[in-house]
């Protein structure tokens, strides 16, 4: 495979709790991958590990050519990879609008704004732009106005996707789009990450929603307590060995369901 992202060997521990083991993953530019696994299996903090928002103990990440493990988060996003939260949380004096405008990358420098020159206006200008055009394909239009506190959790994740595409993202990261979100807002993502794949986009897609997964995804990669135990067409979880005992071993835990329904 010709590797768009490539992962080797990450390890990551939190105190005693090792939580990331040698992990190693390849994903191909025009993928969309799902990142599943029973809760606490590390999914998260691997995609924050390749995002940058936290450091590895061991191991590479390489975006697009680029090795990335040692750069900031705001450093990545600028290689091309942006990502969503699991909990969005927004500011409570900020419009919608304004949040969007607030997450473009299109900076210029302080003397710029500081005069408001026409290079800091045409920044201004493309920045509202495109924030115009994304909270429209979100379906944001109509509360654009609003403080981006009052959304519900649903229209919090949708801001949360404008907010990463405002970087004009070759590769977008999601933690779990679709929880709590209601059927006819999942069908929006759902139709929102198909049309951007289309487009080119790569995906990573941290999820427990196996129909969703099934709807979405052309390849799974399953993390069972801080190791990749499967990768594989979603079609082949249910008969996968080491994806049925990750789920099984956890039969206890509520995060079963989720692998019931495939
Ligand atoms: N910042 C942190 N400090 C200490 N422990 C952490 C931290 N972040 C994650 N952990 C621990 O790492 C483990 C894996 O957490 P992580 O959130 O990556 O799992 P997950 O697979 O995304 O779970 P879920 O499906 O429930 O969201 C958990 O035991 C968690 O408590």
């Amino acid at each position: 495979m010709n590797a768009f992202l490539e992962v080797r060997s990450v390890a990551k521990a939190f105190g005693g709790n090792q939580v990331l083991r040698d992990v190693s993953l390849q994903i191909a530019a025009g993928e969309i991958v799902g990142l599943l696994g029973p809760n606490g299996s590390g999914k998260s903090t691997l995609l924050n590990v390749i995002t940058g928002f936290t450091p590895a103990d061991a191991g590479e990440v390489e975006f697009d050519g680029t090795a990335i493990e040692r750069l900031d988060a705001h450093r990545i996003v600028r290689t091309g990879m942006a990502r969503t939260f699991q909990l969005p949380s927004m500011p409570s004096r900020m419009s919608v609008m304004e949040v969007a405008m607030a997450a473009s990358t299109a900076h210029h420098g302080v003397w710029d704004t500081w005069l408001f020159t026409r290079g800091a206006r045409q920044a201004e200008r493309e920045a509202r732009d495109r924030a115009e055009q994304l909270l429209a394909e979100l379906l944001l239009t109509p509360v654009r106005d609003l403080p981006a506190s009052a959304l519900s959790g649903g229209q919090k994740k949708l801001l949360g996707i404008v907010c990463a595409l405002m970087a004009r993202p070759r590769m977008l990261l999601l933690d779990e789009p679709t929880a709590g979100v209601h059927p006819n807002l999942r069908r929006d993502i759902v139709t929102a990450l198909q049309r951007l794949n289309a487009a080119g986009m790569t995906l990573v897609i941290v999820e427990h929603d196996m129909h969703f997964i099934r709807e979405v995804c052309t390849r799974c990669v399953v993390l069972d307590r801080g190791e990749i135990v499967a990768s594989c067409r979603p079609d082949a979880l249910a008969s996968n060995e080491r994806v049925l005992q990750a789920y099984l071993g956890a039969a206890a835990r509520p995060s079963t369901s989720a692998l019931e329904a495939a």
